[in-house]
């Protein structure tokens, strides 16, 4: 398969009134890949998720999905894109199947493709007596499969994932890996960004760290370990973004929480 660009940013720059939140960055994406998107709170990771699905609109710099400028006018990109938000807005008040048709009839599909797809791929998640239960009587871990689920039903191109496993069990975890790895093998391409290090770490061929604003690292994890004096994904994080005091910051913590009055 040849692998083209899915996506291309140019000096991508971001602010908050004062304060550069994306500071004129470069990347290219290609298909196939799982990038792992990784940064510390506020690195500015779902900014730049956002502005590639459109909601953010204000920014410098150019993006090019899919090799077409990002045209917020024409947002027929949008339909080969997928997205699990880490704080997703679910539509509460309904019913799981509701929900995926009312999503799958927004990508254009027809009611009876959503209807089968629903029906099967929630069967395959274990939620196919709950189709057509309200979701607010879901478990976290339940509504996180019917977002996955949502994400994918219209047979995405590019799927941008914030804490997709957040809630899940460990065999849901390893379902919902392998699909990734498969999608990814099928020319899908996945923007995975999490906290969970040795996750990224596995499951990602390509790892970008985000940093005040910039990118600090940007390598398959075998790339990094060569360009970093330390082993595991977790340390080269804490390494580039110049943290060692997760010691005296517990330390002066727990002191606060054990002094004064109860
Ligand atoms: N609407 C907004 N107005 C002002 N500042 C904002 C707004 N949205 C985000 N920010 C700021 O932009 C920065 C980046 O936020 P963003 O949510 O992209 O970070 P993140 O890397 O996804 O963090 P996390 O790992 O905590 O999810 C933060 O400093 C945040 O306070």
């Amino acid at each position: 398969m040849e692998y083209k660009k899915a996506l291309s940013i140019y000096n991508l720059t971001k602010t908050y009134g004062e304060k550069t939140i994306l500071n004129a960055i470069n990347l290219d994406v290609y298909q196939g890949q799982i990038i792992g998107y990784i940064g510390p709170n506020g690195a500015g990771k779902s900014t730049t998720v956002k502005i590639m699905l459109g909601l953010i609109e204000e920014y410098q710099g150019k993006i090019e999905i899919f090799g077409e400028k990002l045209d917020l006018g024409d947002p027929s990109y949008k339909q080969r894109i997928g997205y699990v938000p880490e704080n997703a807005e679910i539509y509460d008040n309904l019913t799981a199947y509701e929900y995926l048709s009312f999503i799958g009839s927004l990508y254009g599909m027809s009611e009876d493709a959503v209807q089968l797809k629903a029906q099967q791929l929630m069967e395959l998640f274990n939620l196919r007596h709950g189709m057509h239960n309200r979701i607010s009587s879901f478990s976290k871990g339940m509504k996180q499969k019917v977002l996955i689920i949502a994400s994918l039903i219209h047979n995405p191109d590019l799927l941008f994932l914030d804490e997709p496993l957040s809630g899940l069990d460990a065999n849901s975890m390893i379902i919902v890996k392998e699909i990734l790895d498969q999608l990814a093998k099928q020319g899908k391409t996945i923007f995975y960004s999490s906290h969970i290090m040795d996750v990224v770490e596995k499951i990602s061929n390509r790892i970008i760290l985000l940093n005040n604003g910039e990118i600090v690292a940007d390598g398959s994890i075998e790339e990094l370990r060569q360009q970093n004096s330390e082993g595991s994904l977790e340390q080269i994080f804490n390494q580039l973004t110049g943290f060692d005091q997760h010691e005296q910051i517990a330390e002066s913590f727990v002191s606060i929480v054990l002094n004064g009055d109860r």
